[in-house]
């Protein structure tokens, strides 16, 4: 099982990621999109990297809102996992 992070970690790596945050155990973001289909597009695009990485994102989308959230359900908070896939999903216009 991948392992938690520390507090500090956390902090340290949560300020290297432009326009997430860190909400209890979860790393969030919300991005926002002209309209509901470019949200859906923008959905679209996570699936292959959550699939390759085995590591799956908590998705609400909200007319042309989407809210990410990241946490390892395995180990009960954040791993280093969540802030790859955070890395991942930052690069994806
Ligand atoms: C067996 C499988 O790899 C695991 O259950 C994975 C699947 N995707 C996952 N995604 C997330 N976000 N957290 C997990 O703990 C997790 N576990």
């Amino acid at each position: 099982m991948t392992q938690l992070l520390t507090d500090a970690t956390i902090q340290a790596q949560a300020s290297r990621l432009s326009g997430w945050t860190v909400e209890g155990s979860k790393l969030q973001t919300t991005r926002k999109f002209k309209d509901f289909i470019a949200a859906i597009e923008f959905v679209n695009k996570l699936v292959e990297p959550a699939e390759s990485s085995g590591h799956h994102p908590d998705i609400e989308i909200s007319y042309n809102k989407v809210t990410i959230s990241l946490t390892t359900h395995d180990a009960g908070g954040l791993t280093q996992k969540d802030f790859d896939v955070a890395q991942t999903i930052s690069r994806i216009s």
